[in-house]
């Protein structure tokens, strides 16, 4: 009979980098983490790029796609390359859903709301760039823009460089036939993005700011963005809302036969807004106040189970052979537990960007509330509760695969302030012990792994020698540990990824890998 539970953790933006400086897993006291390493069969895997089903080895990982790759066992074209490639085929143009947003607005506006930055992770700059070009040539004849600022996926206060970018780009365009501006924005990390139903508050904030136009108005987004630096000190991703306005009139609400496209085709922060927009009378999240008749489209289908949002510009990549479902057609019973900023990642994204399960009496979703606050006043977030459950389920017996995410290295790691990154990643080392303990007592098997690079480099790489350092807010391209506890396995010569990680579970498991996987990364 095979070791049961196997239990995996996932240490979220948790890299491996030989580097020193700024490098707050290295020089965290990881006692458990150590040992694990020095004493277990363990190496280092690919969690960013190609292998995970980036367009490029120059993209960084992310949690969407790190965990889909887990949960999936296969490289799916993800979200970032499914949209260039529409766009480049131009495929995007000819569906039905654009023609009906173009006519839609035929005498009102065409507005677009997303993440303005290159960072790839949420959305790209390139893909507005077309959307707004293809409007003008399809006979648009206003647009407006409605910016959610970066600084998370890309360097700490880099907004106006994007905003510079594409204010020009919209000036070349712009004709006698054709206007587009921004009319609206603010920090990503304070309005409109949130996810997992963390913090409505931040959606309605949104909502007030880019649909009704209400909040603190400004000639322009380089006006509002340098005013607020200089008031607040506060960093891109926080930013508060700003509305662009013109004789104290704001240039772009949503209103009554518009069109609205959100350009994200990440789907965790794309969810609440668009149900907001989405939603008929019973939307009960917020008070929208005003309810404007629009065509609203997402550039991707963001769950495509729940049907969110209704109208979308490209498919989601459509992930079947899940290791979750296999799991259930055998009979495993099954775990997950994160805190509410993880808890999608280890059910919606680990399940192919599916909210439901797949079997109501085999599997358990556990979620604990996550903290409002800025996480670096509380690096160690909800590790020690999460420990508490798990721990008890690990007893319990009830389960043969428990899967948990702990946010630390990442959520903390996005703050870029590199001390409290360090106590994030020394929490999860601590709750590490205490998972290990609980592994001995059932004499179950533990993994230990990460979904990409974050703690790992909290400095930006300097410009030039001597330059003052720059805290790094964004994840990285590094590899991220592989290691196995309580189980005499050899690993695998190769080149291993993420996706290589759900056949080494079902070896584990003593079940034959699913034939459509990469192969287990242990003989
Ligand atoms: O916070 C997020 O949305 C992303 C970074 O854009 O991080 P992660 O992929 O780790 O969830
Ligand atoms: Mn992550
Ligand atoms: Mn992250």
């Amino acid at each position: 009979m095979s070791k049961r539970p196997v239990v995996l953790v996932v240490m979220d933006g948790v890299g491996i980098s030989n580097n020193e400086l700024g490098n707050a897993v290295k020089n965290a006291y990881t006692p458990t983490l150590d040992e694990l390493w020095k004493t277990c069969p363990h190496t280092e895997i690919k969690a960013h790029g190609l292998a995970v089903g980036l367009p490029s080895d120059g993209d960084m990982g992310n949690s969407e796609v790190g965990h889909n790759a887990l949960g999936c066992g296969q490289i799916y074209s993800q979200g970032a390359k499914l949209v260039n490639e529409s766009i480049s085929s131009g495929d995007m143009f000819t569906t039905e859903t654009w023609k009906e947003l173009i006519s839609n607005c035929e005498n009102g506006t065409m507005h677009f709301l997303g993440l303005l930055s290159d960072g790839n992770v949420h959305s790209h700059i390139n893909h507005l760039k077309s959307l707004l070009s293809q409007a003008k040539k399809d006979g648009v004849k206003e647009a407006r823009l409605h910016i959610l600022l970066d600084g998370r996926d890309v360097p700490e206060t880099s907004a106006l460089i994007y905003v510079d970018e594409i204010e020009a780009y919209m000036a070349a365009l712009n004709d006698d036939q054709f206007h587009a501006c921004i009319a609206s924005g603010g920090g990503r990390m304070n309005i409109t993005m949130d996810r997992y139903e963390a913090n409505w508050a931040m959606v309605e904030k949104g909502w007030h700011t880019h649909v009704l136009g209400e909040g603190r108005m400004f000639a322009s987004a380089k006006e509002a963005i340098e005013t607020y630096r200089n008031e607040t000190g506060v960093v891109d991703q926080d930013l508060p809302p700003f509305v662009i306005a013109k004789d104290d009139q704001p240039v772009g609400t949503i209103e009554d036969g518009d069109s609205v496209i959100l350009f994200n085709f990440r789907g965790d922060r794309a969810q609440e807004i668009s149900l907001a927009f989405d939603g008929d009378e019973s939307f009960d999240k917020f008070d929208r106040v005003r309810i404007p008749k629009v065509m609203y489209a997402g550039m991707l289908q963001y769950d495509a189970d729940l049907n969110i949002p209704h109208h979308f510009l490209t498919y989601p990549p459509k992930i079947k052979f899940t290791l979750s479902e296999y799991l259930v057609n055998k009979g495993i019973r099954q775990y997950a537990i994160s805190e509410t900023q993880k808890f999608g990642h280890v059910t919606y994204f680990w399940n192919g960007n599916r909210s439901e399960k797949f079997d109501n009496e085999l599997e358990d979703f556990v979620e604990i509330k996550s903290d409002v606050v800025p996480f670096d006043q509380r690096p160690w977030m909800k590790s020690a509760e999460i420990t508490d459950v798990l721990v008890e389920a690990i007893l319990s017996g009830k389960y043969d695969f428990l899967r948990t995410n702990y946010p630390n290295g990442d959520m903390v790691g996005h703050t870029g302030d590199y001390e409290a990154t360090i106590i994030g990643v020394e929490a999860v080392d601590l709750n590490l012990k205490r998972i290990k303990k609980a592994v001995d007592a059932v004499n179950g098997i533990l993994i230990v792994t990460a979904d990409h690079g974050n703690a790992d480099e909290m400095y930006e790489k300097p410009k030039k020698e001597g330059a003052a350092l720059k805290a790094k807010t964004s994840h990285t391209l590094n590899k991220v540990p592989f290691i196995i506890y309580n189980r005499d396995v050899t690993m695998d010569e190769g080149d291993f990824g993420l996706a290589n990680v759900a056949s080494t579970v079902a070896k584990l498991l003593e079940l034959e890998p699913d034939s459509h996987w990469l192969p287990s990364i242990i003989k």
